[in-house]
């Protein structure tokens, strides 16, 4: 929780003027049976009108401070808490963005979801009626016995009985009331990964006809928790007859005892009416103070797991200066081996191989291999077990973030853009890119087309997830993306996947014609992709069974001739001479 209270610091102020406000309120609200009792022992009882006036006046001005307490006490409140919730947001959405890919993997997004929508809302809730009421109810419950003791010993003891009965009832019911607040917003996160699940696989929902289906698992989620939250709720809602009936029992004695010291002459009626003021107050401020209480221990397991987020040790942290800027593009792994946090066995093991700058590497080899998680690496999206990763001789981990952000550009296998225009989501890579910059990196990555038929060009909107894009067409963009920031190293993740073979190869020669030469890594399923490059890497269930030009490969790696016979059956291929793997 002290990752939490720091954001509150800069609230201090407002953190104590709110309940101070309050404080005055509830003095006030004390103040005003005791007028009333006067009203009635001597105003009406001697017949005293200016008296009663006088004292109505007071009760019209004890109303108007209350109000102008109360009023102050909220804006108080409000600022704190709100202020407190914006920080708390910010910091956790910086936090989620600070998170490495290992991080990530261990974190579902829709738990984020939750933890930064609903969780810190619960928080802020939680938060203003603690500064109002946390002070108030328990001041008014004191103040109220406090001022019945004042009035008339024998009457107050029947609220000191009153009081343990209904903190046991109010209290008992939170007790059992609050984990189950836990469970509802766990079951939030459920119904949350559904949603997102739901809304982003909504296409292939449809393809497989299976609306019906995910209508009926999402009813039936959101039903569990309806049924769990009105069981809280009727928990809650009997706290209201049972202190009711508490009350009205404790109002019944309070008048019975009032009216025999009236008659005994030991108190007069305006005092009878004050008691019952009091114990009115008392009540109300009870209620309120129960479910305050629920309200908080519900907003303390909301920050509980908005801190869990604020505490999550970054898996990978960057050096704040490079040990030395690497020499050139040229990238190495050195004995390489990687596993997946909580996997269970390396995605990557014993890797070795040299690409000189400027060279194209061909990664190539069955679906899971570990394409995908070498070129990870070269990134330092994840950091290897063993073994040593570098750029220009440096070792990546050895290099600041943004050093090493320079140095790679990547095309992920999934085309992400974002909603906004064409030429925000290229920008991405270089902030200051021109729109001549823009236009030549649209050409090499064959996406022309795509930008000038688009009403608007490089303003044309995407919308999340580039919904009205085409496969092909956002995968086109996101290569025109990394080739803006013209890094050293280029890696392209199976992306020419969605391309007709035609534009894959046009897209190829563009990026090999490039200058100055990035070191480009293509990874493809398809050999044509990959068969022209200086170096193909051949890997197998995460070893690699095959490093050398296609020609060489054709000759020594297995696996390499099992790709081209089928993909290729028709080709004559040459005897295999001596097997490296
Ligand atoms: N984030 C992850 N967490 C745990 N395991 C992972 C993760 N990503 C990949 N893996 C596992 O690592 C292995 C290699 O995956 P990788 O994505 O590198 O394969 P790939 O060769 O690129 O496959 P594809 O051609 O299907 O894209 C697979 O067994 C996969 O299940």
């Amino acid at each position: 929780m002290k990752n939490l209270s720091k954001y509150l610091a800069d609230y201090k102020k407002e953190s104590i003027l709110a309940p101070a406000f309050k404080l005055l309120e509830a003095l006030f609200d004390l103040l005003v049976p005791i007028v009333v009792a006067q009203i009635i022992d001597y105003g009406i009882k001697q017949h005293n009108q200016p008296y009663i006036f006088q004292q109505a006046g007071l009760l019209v001005l004890l109303a108007v401070l209350g109000i102008a307490s109360s009023v102050t006490a909220q804006w108080f409140a409000a600022k704190a808490s709100v202020g407190f919730a914006t920080k708390l947001r910010q910091a956790a959405f910086d936090k989620v963005e600070s998170l490495s890919f290992a991080n990530l993997d261990q974190t579902a997004p829709s738990t984020l979801i939750t933890r930064l929508t609903s969780d810190i809302n619960q928080v802020q809730t939680g938060l203003n009626m603690a500064l109002r009421l946390l002070l108030r109810s328990p001041f008014i419950v004191f103040g109220s016995m406090v001022m019945a003791f004042t009035i008339n010993f024998k009457a107050a003891l029947i609220f000191l009985a009153a009081i343990p009965l209904l903190a046991l009832v109010v209290f008992g019911i939170m007790l059992v009331s609050i984990p189950l607040y836990r469970q509802v917003q766990a079951r939030l996160d459920e119904i949350t990964r559904l949603t997102n699940e739901n809304l982003t696989g909504v296409r292939v929902i449809r393809a497989f006809g299976k609306e019906g289906a995910e209508v009926a698992k999402f009813d039936q989620k959101v039903a569990a928790m309806t049924k769990l939250n009105e069981f809280v709720g009727r928990l809650s809602a009997a706290l209201n007859p049972l202190t009711y009936a508490l009350i009205n029992i404790a109002a019944i004695i309070l008048i019975y005892v009032g009216a025999i010291q009236v008659n005994s002459g030991a108190m007069q009626q305006g005092q009878v009416v004050a008691l019952y003021n009091y114990l009115a107050q008392m009540i109300v401020e009870l209620i309120k103070l129960a479910s305050l209480i629920i309200t908080i221990n519900r907003a303390l397991a909301c920050a509980d797991r908005v801190d869990q987020v604020l505490s999550i040790e970054p898996a990978q942290t960057y050096p704040e200066k490079n040990a030395a800027r690497p020499a050139d593009a040229s990238v190495s792994f050195k004995n390489v081996t990687f596993t997946y946090p909580q996997a269970g066995a390396p995605a990557l093991s014993d890797i070795s191989f040299e690409a000189a700058a400027g060279s194209t590497v061909g990664i190539i080899g069955g679906t899971g291999s570990g394409k995908s998680s070498l070129a990870a690496l070269i990134a330092r999206f994840y950091d290897a077990d063993a073994g040593e990763v570098a750029i220009g001789g440096q070792a990546v981990a050895d290099l600041t973030q943004e050093e090493l952000r320079q140095q790679v550009a990547v095309v992920p296998q999934k085309a992400q853009l974002f909603a906004g225009s064409i030429r925000d989501n290229l920008r991405l890579g270089k902030e200051a890119a021109s729109d001549q910059e823009l236009w030549n990196a649209i050409k090499l990555a064959q996406a022309s087309d795509v930008v000038e038929n688009k009403a608007g060009k490089l303003d044309f909107q995407i919308e999340q997830e580039g919904r009205n894009l085409s496969g092909g067409q956002k995968q086109r963009l996101t290569i025109a993306r990394a080739l803006v920031k013209q890094s050293p190293v280029l890696i392209m993740d199976d992306s020419d996947s969605a391309l007709d073979l035609a534009t894959a190869a046009r897209l190829r020669q563009s990026v090999a014609a490039l200058l100055p030469k990035p070191t480009t890594f293509i990874i493809s399923q398809r050999a044509s992709s990959i068969m022209q490059a200086d170096q193909i890497l051949v890997l197998d269930d995460g070893r690699l069974v095959g490093k050398g030009q296609h020609q060489t490969l054709l000759q020594t790696c297995r696996v390499y001739r099992e790709i081209i016979r089928s993909q290729f059956p028709d080709w004559e291929l040459p005897e295999l001479e001596s097997e490296v793997d």
